[in-house]
C-alpha cells in the first residue's frame, strides 16, 4: 500500500509560505496504475516526491511498505555525463545483481525504449528526448515494486511519446507494479490511468475511475469524452494563463 494521509508540504519562498500540497489523503493500491493531472505549479511534483520519500511532509503522513523498491523518473533525465547510455542504465543495478543479469536487463530496457543503437553514446551526444528515454530505461531495468514518473514523456515527440506510453502500460500489465504518473496532459492521464487524480492548488479535487480496457486509443469516443470532462473541470472556463486561477478555485 502506498498512501498519503492528510499530507501537506509547505515551502518558504522569499519569506512567503507556499503551500505546495494542502491536506491530501490518497491511496494508491498495490498493483494499480494511477495518473495525477493538474496544471503547472499545482503540487504534482511535490506529491510524487512525498511518495518517493525524497521530501518529508510538513504535516500529515506518508505510508509506504519499506520493503518495496521504488524507481523514480524525473522530469529531466539526470544522467551521469561521464557514463554512456548503457552504463547509466546499469548503474543502479551494480552490486545488487550479477554481471549477466545486469547485461540482460540493460539490453531489455534499452530495447523497450528503442535505443539499442545509442547504447555507447554519452549523454552529451544524445538529444533531450533520447536522454529522457535512457532515464526511463534506467528505472525500468530496476523492476521496482513502485514506479513513480514525473511527466516522463513531455520532452518526447508525439510518436515516441505514444510508443513509450504503450511500453509503460505493457510493463505494468506484465509486472503489476504500483505505478503513479504525474502529467499536465489530460489525454495522457486518461490513456494511462485506471484512475485519474485531479489536482488543483495543492489539493486533490477529484478522482475518476477510467473503466476502459487497455490499450486505449486517443480517438476512442469514451477517451475523448472523459478528457473533455476532466479538462472542463480543471480549467472551469477560466483563463488558463492566469496564475491566480490555481489558488482562486476551491475544491
Ligand atoms: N523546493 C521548493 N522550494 C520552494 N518552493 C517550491 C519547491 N518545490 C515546489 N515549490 C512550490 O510549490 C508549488 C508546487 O510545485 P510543484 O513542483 O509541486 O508543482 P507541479 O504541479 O509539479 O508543477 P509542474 O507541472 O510545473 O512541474 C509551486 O508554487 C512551487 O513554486
Amino acid at each position: 500500500m502506498l498512501e498519503l494521509i492528510d499530507a501537506s508540504r509547505q515551502y518558504d519562498v522569499a519569506g512567503r509560505a507556499v503551500r505546495a500540497l494542502d491536506g491530501v489523503s490518497e491511496r494508491f493500491p498495490a498493483g494499480s496504475i494511477t495518473t495525477v493531472v493538474g496544471r503547472s505549479g499545482c503540487g504534482k511534483t511535490t506529491l510524487l516526491r512525498l511518495l518517493a520519500g525524497l521530501t518529508d511532509p510538513s504535516s500529515g503522513e506518508v505510508r509506504r511498505d519499506a520493503a518495496r523498491s521504488i524507481g523514480v523518473v524525473f522530469q529531466e533525465a539526470r544522467l551521469m555525463p561521464w557514463l554512456d547510455a548503457a552504463a547509466n542504465v546499469a548503474f543502479p543495478l551494480k552490486g545488487r545483481l550479477g554481471r549477466a543479469e545486469i547485461a540482460a536487463r540493460v539490453d531489455e530496457a534499452l530495447t523497450l525504449v528503442g535505443l539499442t543503437d545509442a547504447r555507447r553514446a554519452l549523454p552529451a551526444q544524445l538529444s533531450g528526448g533520447m536522454a529522457q528515454r535512457v532515464a526511463i530505461a534506467r528505472a525500468l531495468a530496476q523492476r521496482p515494486d513502485i514506479l513513480l514518473l514525473d511527466e516522463p514523456f513531455s520532452a518526447l515527440d508525439a510518436f515516441t511519446r505514444r510508443s513509450l506510453q504503450r511500453v509503460l502500460v505493457d510493463i505494468w500489465r506484465r509486472r503489476r507494479s504500483t505505478v503513479v504518473l504525474v502529467t499536465h496532459d489530460v489525454e495522457e492521464a486518461v490513456l494511462l490511468g485506471e484512475s485519474v487524480v485531479e489536482m488543483e492548488a495543492g489539493r486533490v479535487v477529484g478522482r475518476v475511475a477510467v473503466d476502459l480496457p487497455f490499450p486505449r486509443e486517443a480517438t476512442d469516443p469514451a477517451v475523448v469524452d472523459l478528457r473533455r470532462r476532466i479538462l472542463a473541470r480543471l480549467v472551469g472556463g477560466a483563463d488558463p494563463f492566469n496564475p491566480q486561477v490555481c489558488s482562486r478555485r476551491k475544491p
